[in-house]
């Protein structure tokens, strides 16, 4: 589904990546690594928000230097340390998710925000969440977007241990799934979700 072909990119004082090329399929697929190894990054560069120095980036073919709008529109990423809808509540953000990917689930919506136990959450503006709550309806919009490509960056971080179960079940849901890729960054390996694939950035 993405493919990434001799990817090149260096912060101006540090190379992460050097003819860096990967295939990533159907399920989840984890970004390992340790802290500063360039999973953030590699997570930015996927989604089309950082351009990479050289290389080709293609989902489902559509090539994000030839149509990078087309491309975008394939993934979803909202980097947890966004303060770009901070003056939004979690109802006026996931209604723009909503209008931005054709394949968003209404009903699945609702099962998350039961599940992860946002309800209470939903008319206040998200500066003024918990960083867990504002993580979990990045979260929410992520599973519900049903975008050919989800990236998530450090999915159970700041989680209480009920989210954290419940986001396991869905990555476990996640990994069966044949339409969607999922590019999970981490220190390690999410319990009891098989892997599609393992891109191991080292310590
Ligand atoms: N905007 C930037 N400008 C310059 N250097 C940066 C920038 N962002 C990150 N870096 C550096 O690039 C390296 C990789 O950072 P990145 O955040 O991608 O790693 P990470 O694996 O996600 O780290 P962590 O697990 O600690 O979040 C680090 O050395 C970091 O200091």
């Amino acid at each position: 589904m993405l493919q990434v072909l001799k990817l090149c990119f260096s912060y101006p004082n540090r190379t992460l990546f050097t003819d860096w090329s990967a295939d990533v399929g159907p399920g989840v697929t984890l970004v390992r690594g340790g802290d500063g190894c360039g999973k953030s990054t590699l997570l930015r560069l996927l989604a089309g928000l950082l351009a990479p120095d050289a290389g080709e980036l293609h989902i489902h073919g559509v090539s994000l230097h030839d149509a990078p709008d087309a491309y975008r529109a394939k993934v979803f990423f909202t980097e947890p340390r966004s303060e770009t809808f901070d003056r939004l509540t979690p109802v006026q953000y996931l209604a723009a998710q909503r209008l931005r990917y054709p394949a968003f689930d209404e009903q699945l919506l609702d099962r998350l925000v039961d599940g992860l136990a946002l309800d209470e959450q939903m008319s206040k503006q998200l500066y003024m969440l918990s960083t867990g709550s504002r993580r979990k309806v990045f979260l929410a919009a992520a599973f519900a977007s049903g975008a050919a490509l989800t990236l998530l960056d450090l999915p159970f971080a700041a989680l209480d241990k009920a989210s954290i179960g419940f986001v396991t079940g869905l990555l476990e849901d996640a990994s069966a799934h044949s339409n969607r890729a999922w590019v999970v960054a981490d220190y390690a390996a999410p319990a009891r979700v098989p892997l599609a694939g393992v891109i191991d950035l080292g310590d």
